[in-house]
């Protein structure tokens, strides 16, 4: 197991002494690279990654495909330049184990990928995987013929006793604590024997821009799929059994870990360039360019990337973040600065993530005087004249990143274990105060 850092250490948010100016180069994204290393492994030829992030997510999710017996090698991309993995395909096999730390992506896609393969593999994670859902994949997958062994716990730790492959076929499944239950079994469903009907029968689908990005990355490497956008029913996805393509993908920048560089700047009243940001995407980060805009920055999307600028006010907003719940919590610490209360909805689910978000933000947020309260579904946040104080992070990436925020202008706030935002950006620090100047 990878190990965790050092919960106690602390880290003195630096504050900003004026306006940000500067152009940061955020590393690739996760739900990219996570999902190119899935459909790499399955795919019928090697294939590239190039620009992948590599950061205690990704590098499970390679760690766990390699236990299985697919080969993930450092090199350059068929063309000859950038950083890439090559990622060549082999049968599938167990006995293995596989580490998910805590990943969502780990958890929740390699599980039917084990199904495939031709022995027991077992999953296993830090504290935290045992408790978040995935009775989702676990009763979808024994629906479509796989053997699992999880104690009746429909929860980590299990084992998938795979016997070299999987019937598929249509399955009903309930996805409303977490979109990445429909990706897993999409992202496996070319190599089941009768490919996969997932029928989504919950209340409420959090997450879509995930499932679009799932969709669009399998038709990218051959697969047929159906969907509801494209003249299917409604929560109903299809994919027909084939090969996969070996490609040569380039990674895209991560739009959700750009959120706090964003933030910066309409926090200080500032400017960020964010090279390479895609002009058509399926990342969830994209819909910063409107909130973010709504809150008081404006941003146009140039040669050079996007640059973001704020106008020294921000305005508080009354937004639901069910399509894009990872950037509740960088939200959130830019309410608590606004000139106005905030409404944050739709994202009940983010009790069941990293760590309960909700109450994390809240507790921390007002630790530091804020006035943040709990709402069914999301937060109700009154901007309030906030101190320094220690900001703790519950190991979550995106907490550490949101205490970042607020302490740029709130003067003696430290980050509890500012190393655990290793779980998607391992040079976080070194980004940030690069940003500044420091
Ligand atoms: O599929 C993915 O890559 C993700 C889907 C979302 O999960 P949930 O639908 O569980 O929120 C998101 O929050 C997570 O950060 C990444
Ligand atoms: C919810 C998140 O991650 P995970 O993939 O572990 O679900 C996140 O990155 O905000």
């Amino acid at each position: 197991m990878l190990p965790n850092p050092a919960p106690s250490a602390l880290w003195p948010a630096p504050h900003a002494s004026g306006a940000v100016d500067a152009t940061v180069h955020v590393p690739g994204s996760k739900s990219v690279t996570n999902r190119a290393l899935v459909l790499a492994a399955l795919a019928s030829e090697p294939g590239w990654l190039r620009r992948p992030l590599r950061s205690r997510d990704t590098l499970l999710m390679a760690g766990g495909l390699r236990a299985m017996g697919v080969g993930i090698e450092e090199g350059v991309g068929s063309d000859g330049t950038g950083e890439a993995w090559r990622v060549i395909p082999a049968g599938l096999h167990g006995p293995a184990t596989v580490d998910v730390g805590n990943a969502g992506t780990v958890m929740r896609f390699l599980p039917p990928v084990a199904a495939l393969a031709d022995g027991p593999v077992r999953f296993d994670g830090d504290p935290r995987s045992h408790e978040r859902p995935l009775h989702g994949v676990i009763d979808a997958l024994r629906a479509l013929g796989a053997r699992i062994d999880d104690g009746g716990r429909g929860a980590l730790p299990m084992t998938v006793h795979g016997n070299g492959a999987l019937d598929g076929g249509p399955v009903e499944i309930d996805a409303s604590s977490s979109s990445q239950f429909v990706s897993a079994l999409l992202l496996s469903a070319p190599r089941f024997n009768q490919g996969v009907e997932v029928r989504h029968v919950g209340s409420t689908l959090p997450s879509m821009p995930h499932i679009r990005m799932t969709v669009d990355m399998l038709r990218a490497v051959g697969a047929q799929v159906d969907t509801p956008e494209s003249g299917g029913e409604p929560n109903v996805w299809r994919v027909t059994p084939g090969a996969l393509l070996g490609r040569d993908l380039t990674v895209e920048p991560d739009l959700s870990n750009a959120q706090p560089f964003l933030a910066a700047a309409l926090v200080t009243g500032g400017r960020v360039v964010i090279p390479d940001w895609p002009a058509r995407t399926t990342q969830p980060g994209d819909r910063l360019r409107e909130i973010f805009t709504e809150m008081g920055g404006s941003c146009e999307l140039t040669d050079h990337g996007l640059v973001f600028t704020g106008s020294g006010a921000v305005h508080g907003i009354d937004v639901d973040l069910s399509e894009v719940g990872e950037l509740t919590p960088g939200i959130a610490a830019v309410a608590a600065l606004a000139d106005s209360p905030s409404t944050l909805r739709g994202v009940a689910h983010l009790r069941l993530h990293e760590t309960d978000r909700l109450a994390a933000l809240t507790k921390e947020i007002n630790a530091l005087g804020g006035d943040v309260t709990e709402t069914a579904d999301g937060l109700h946040i009154r901007p309030r004249p906030l101190h320094g104080g220690i900001f703790h992070t519950y190991e979550d990436h995106r907490m550490a990143t949101a205490g970042a925020i607020i302490g740029l202008v709130v003067k003696g706030v430290q980050i509890e274990n500012v190393a655990t935002t290793s779980k998607t950006m391992p040079d976080f620090p070194d980004l940030w105060t690069g940003m500044l100047g420091l």
